[in-house]
């Protein structure tokens, strides 16, 4: 480990993930090689919130915090979309911006990266 303190609280707990979480959004939404793919969460807010939360709880729990992650599982809600491996890299661009904007530690960014980058096979040729 390189701090004593988890996860979760380097990203600023529940609070600091959630402005996380919702800076990735906006990001999405304006990053031309992705935002298509999320652009119909925005005819359908109930399912926006859902999903919103979803990745809330997901980095939350995955980071050590006591929120426990209520959404399908990486494979299942990833598979048939076809993701390609420029699209993961687009989306890990806009995890990373989102950190940078936030001031999060360079040694929080890594854990967060090695996290993502782990997820990979689970996202690209599902
Ligand atoms: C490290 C990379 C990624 C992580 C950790 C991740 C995680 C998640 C999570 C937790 C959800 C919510 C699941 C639920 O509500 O049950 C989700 C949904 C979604 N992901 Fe990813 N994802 C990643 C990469 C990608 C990529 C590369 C794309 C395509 C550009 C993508 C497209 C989507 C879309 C469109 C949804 C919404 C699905 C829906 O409407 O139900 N994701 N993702």
């Amino acid at each position: 480990m390189s701090s004593e303190k988890s996860l979760y609280e380097r990203l600023g707990g529940i609070e600091g993930i959630t402005t996380i979480v919702d800076d990735i959004i906006d990001l999405h939404f304006a990053n031309p090689g992705i935002k298509a793919r999320y652009m119909p969460l925005k005819e359908n807010p109930e399912h926006f919130a859902e999903v919103r939360k979803h990745l809330i709880h997901f980095l939350a729990a995955g980071s050590g915090g006591p929120q426990t992650y209520e959404g399908g599982d990486m494979v299942t809600v990833h598979t048939g979309m076809n993701i390609s491996k420029a699209e993961y890299m687009d989306v890990m661009d806009d995890i990373m911006a989102a950190l940078d904007k936030n001031n999060i530690s360079e040694d929080a960014k890594k854990d967060v990266l090695a996290i993502a980058y782990s997820l990979k096979g689970q996202m690209i040729g599902v």
